[in-house]
């Protein structure tokens, strides 16, 4: 009983809690979220407590089923033994490059998830789907590939927390960023002004300008932070070049 309090106690405080940021200036912040598919995978644990220690807001954790995409991971045991080895703190925000997002849902907020993110593409009932990870006391993310229209996903996004515009096409971390997914953030960010925007794929110090410029507040990087000498240094930049555009469109208002 005293251990279900508990368990309920943390999965609320995780409901509650969001990604770190540093600005207050509107609605939405900047944030970065190193995604650990770039990693040494048999680190996994200590990589995202380095990421953590060099300035993460939160942790990109990319769950692959080889069938949604062509490439495997990992599932919730590992996000379990990750929960205990970076501790109840970091925001662990799962992309859920899975057929049948429905399965996983209890699975991970058990083992401690955030943050669920399912493509739009994997479900034909995303309202049921958004009620589930909510009452799993998880936030609600939703992603489209780069086939998918900004206007498929437009219907759910006052039900959600945060909208994810893939800038590759979902599998493999290190491939090219496409810059023609710019117009769906910056139509998402006209239409909901408060909405958490993640730009996802080939993100990185040369591309981070389009993407903060667009919109796009939560900035998932892999190669580009993970792959650097100096990821605290990196992290930095790509903060400050979101935390500076959404600054100049709060005094463009
Ligand atoms: O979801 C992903 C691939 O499906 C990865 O998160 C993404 O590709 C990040 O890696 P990189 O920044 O190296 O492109």
């Amino acid at each position: 009983m005293l251990r279900a309090g508990r368990l309920l106690a943390v999965s609320l405080s995780r409901l509650h809690a969001s990604p770190t940021n540093s600005s207050h200036s509107m609605a939405y912040s900047a944030k970065i979220g190193p995604s650990i598919l770039s990693s040494d995978l048999s680190c996994l644990g200590s990589e995202c407590v380095r990421m953590m220690e060099c300035g993460a807001d939160y942790l990109h954790l990319d769950v692959m089923d080889g069938h949604f995409v062509p490439n495997i991971t990992f599932g919730h045991p590992m996000v379990e033994c990750l929960r205990k080895t970076v501790g109840q703190d970091p925001f662990f925000d799962m992309h859920m490059m899975v057929s049948r997002p429905e399965q996983w849902v209890k699975p991970m907020a058990a083992a401690g998830a955030s943050q669920y993110t399912f493509h739009l593409e994997a479900t034909t009932n995303p309202g049921n789907l958004i009620k589930e990870i909510r009452e799993s006391a998880m936030k609600v993310g939703l992603a489209i590939k780069p086939g998918t229209t900004v206007e498929e996903l437009a219907p759910w996004a006052n039900q959600i927390d945060m909208a994810l515009i893939m800038t590759v096409e979902p599998g493999f971390g290190g491939q090219k960023f496409m810059e023609d997914m710019m117009p769906k953030v910056s139509w998402l960010r006209s239409q909901f002004p408060s909405l958490d925007i993640e730009v996802d794929g080939g993100v990185g110090p040369d591309t981070i300008h389009k993407c903060a410029e667009a919109g796009a507040n939560m900035i998932v990087s892999g190669s580009a932070v993970i792959g650097s000498e100096d990821p605290r240094s990196v992290i930095k930049m790509l903060r400050d070049a979101v935390a500076e555009a959404i600054q100049k469109r709060s005094l463009d208002r």
